[in-house]
């Protein structure tokens, strides 16, 4: 009804406001667009679920997500990914990885100071009921 969807336009916007605030930190650059497969012809070999700031907006938009919980676990793909894709001890992949490792404490730290568990068990709610 008319309430739900109002409790789902607030977790969009939640779930925008937390996307652009990583997409402004420039340790994050990397994962602000798809990997270019033209110039990674062989990272789709590697990773099955390609995931990246841009398309986390994209999905908050068609309503992808009806929980946090659901949005986490796509933005998880992309720390995920660049720790699969870059295992090297070259500094280049000891880099990346390093930003992927802060994106994830990141995430976990504005979830933790910022969601109230009521809103995400109401959230929680409306998924099972639908
Ligand atoms: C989230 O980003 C990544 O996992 N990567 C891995 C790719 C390997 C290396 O860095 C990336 C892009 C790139 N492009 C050209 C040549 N080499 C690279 C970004």
């Amino acid at each position: 009804e008319e309430q739900e969807e109002d409790v789902l336009r607030e977790l969009r916007l939640f779930l925008r406001n937390i996307t652009e605030r990583l997409s402004l930190d420039r340790r994050f650059k990397a994962f602000t667009k798809p990997v270019d497969i033209e110039e990674v012809p062989d990272y789709l070999m590697v990773i099955k679920k390609p995931m990246d700031l841009s398309t986390l907006l994209t999905n908050i938009d068609q309503h992808k997500y009806v929980t946090v919980g659901e949005f986490m676990a796509d933005a998880d793909f992309i720390w995920k990914n660049a720790l699969e894709y870059n295992p090297d001890s070259d500094p280049m992949d000891r880099n990346i990885r390093h930003r992927a490792c802060a994106l994830k404490d990141t995430v976990r730290a504005i979830i933790r100071d910022e969601l109230d568990e009521d809103f995400e068990r109401v959230c929680e709610e409306i998924r099972e009921s639908r």
